[in-house]
């Protein structure tokens, strides 16, 4: 794990997104087709405006989703909404985007299918990916049921996952895709989520999942 602090917000979010803009170029450099798998959640969006406007050869980046809470797009809580109004617009526009949840179609069926239509792209170039106080990374919560078998070696690459008091089921990235990523950043803020890095190294990844990713991560932090 590469541990770097930065002495604020701003920093952070800025050296982030080099940091991906830089492995995506050298990405590029090497494959015709990228893949940047990137979360929801309140932290990242400094760092999708970032990267909206950063030049890149966008049309050859496919952006994938680390997990997706299982609405609609016009709800509040959709991932899929946050990336195409931070992520997917100016420069990065030009990427192809996989989005997961669909109308009518069972969760269960859309991980097999979505499964199915997405493995051949792998494995993830660039992941960037966030982290709870209570060590869950992507849709992979402590304790979550369905969490085991997305942790398993033989995991297909999408699966539901249910968190005990969230209204709406999780669709997650399962472990070996994570695992297996090219290049992995971690981006984290404040103290509560120092203290669960620190406690997560030394747990299994039941109880800490973000401990899947660890090992390989650039871990991006400010305390602010
Ligand atoms: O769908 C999501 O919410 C994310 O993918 C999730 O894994 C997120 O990265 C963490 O929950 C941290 O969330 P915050 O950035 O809001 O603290």
């Amino acid at each position: 794990m590469n541990l770097i602090e930065y002495p604020d917000r701003d920093t952070l979010m800025r050296k982030t997104a080099q940091a991906i803009a830089d492995d995506l170029t050298i990405a590029l450099e090497q494959r015709d087709e990228v893949v940047l798998a990137v979360p929801g959640g309140t932290t990242p969006g400094p760092v999708f405006d970032i990267l909206s406007a950063t030049t890149l050869d966008w049309a050859r980046v496919h952006v994938i989703l680390t997990d997706e809470r299982w609405v609609p797009e016009s709800d509040a809580e959709s991932n899929a909404a946050l990336l195409r109004k931070r992520l997917l617009i100016g420069q990065a526009a030009a990427a192809k985007f996989t989005p997961y949840f669909t109308e009518g179609t069972d969760i269960a069926s859309a991980a097999q299918n979505l499964s199915a239509q997405l493995e051949p792209i792998l494995p993830v170039d660039v992941l960037l990916l966030g982290m709870g106080a209570d060590m869950h990374t992507a849709s992979l919560f402590p304790h979550a049921e369905g969490l085991q078998a997305a942790l398993a070696e033989a995991a297909p690459m999408l699966l539901p996952v249910t968190v005990e008091g969230q209204k709406s089921m999780r669709f997650s990235l399962t472990a070996p895709v994570l695992r297996n990523a090219a290049k992995t950043h971690l981006l984290i803020t404040g103290s509560d989520k120092r203290a669960a890095l620190s406690r997560a190294a030394s747990l299994p990844p039941e109880q800490a999942p973000v401990q899947i990713v660890l090992p390989n991560a650039n871990v991006h932090w400010s305390a602010s």
